[in-house]
């Protein structure tokens, strides 16, 4: 089953310049997708459209079978919260909560996830608790550091958490890597494969470092399957 499907999808921003001009891209439900593209070929504004954040101007996208263009914003956000996992560049991770409250958030605005996460692990906190310490984060350290005290490889692994727990169908990461040393890194994708690999969710992993590829089942490259063609090449 086809876990992402984007059939003859166009976008603009206000400019008017086609920024996505993508015919046909079908993702597998499990796959393990590395977008790569230069800066400015649309990486961001693709994941925006597959997160529902942004509206195509036509044609369809689909999530897990469902058309996100044909909901209403309120049903978007539920379905995002629901399907979703996101890990962004910066973290985002909320400073004023412990490690543990930002990984359980993600259940916080969806039902069926924190549902999954309890039958995955009797509950919520526990659920939150398994996933940091798989990622290395034991109990000791989490309950005696906060976030703000965490390196960036510490609080990307936080990032993951809150991105797997409740087991989403999708996992979007946005170059999740670009603050790492390259040892660093490659610990870092290879612990989120497994992760990923364990909870059969489908990652969609966008960088610009075509470095990256070899971890992945396949490389999408936006150059070439987005006909808009934009980018900042001077
Ligand atoms: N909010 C916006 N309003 C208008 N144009 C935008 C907006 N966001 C991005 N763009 C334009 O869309 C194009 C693609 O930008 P996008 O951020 O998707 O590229 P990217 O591949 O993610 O780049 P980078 O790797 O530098 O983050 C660029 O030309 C950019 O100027």
């Amino acid at each position: 089953m086809a876990a992402v499907t984007l059939e003859q999808v166009t976008f603009s921003w206000k400019s008017g310049t086609p920024i996505i001009d993508i015919a046909k891209c079908e993702i597998k439900s499990g796959e393990h997708i590395f977008i790569q593209g230069p800066s400015g070929s649309g990486k961001s504004t693709l994941l925006n459209l597959l997160t529902g954040l942004l509206l195509p101007d036509s044609g369809e996208i689909r999530i897990a079978g469902c058309c996100i263009s044909s909901l209403s914003s309120s049903e978007r956000d539920c379905f995002r919260a629901d399907h979703i996992g996101f890990i962004f560049q910066m973290f985002n991770l909320l400073p004023y909560l412990s490690l543990r409250d930002n990984v359980m958030l993600a259940c916080r605005f969806s039902n069926v996830r924190k549902q999954r996460a309890i039958a995955q692990a009797g509950s919520v906190s526990q659920a939150a608790d398994q996933l940091l310490l798989e990622l290395g984060l034991g109990k000791q350290l989490h309950q005696r550091l906060t976030v703000a005290e965490l390196s960036v490889g510490q609080q990307q692994r936080v990032a993951v958490a809150r991105a797997l727990i409740g087991s989403p169908d999708v996992l979007i990461a946005d170059e999740p890597t670009s603050a790492l040393d390259r040892t660093t890194r490659d610990t870092f994708i290879q612990l989120l494969l497994k992760e990923v690999s364990q909870r059969n969710s489908t990652l969609l992993l966008v960088s610009h470092d075509d470095t990256l590829s070899p971890f992945f089942d396949r490389t999408l490259s936006l150059q070439q399957i987005n006909c808009a063609g934009v980018t900042d090449a001077i």
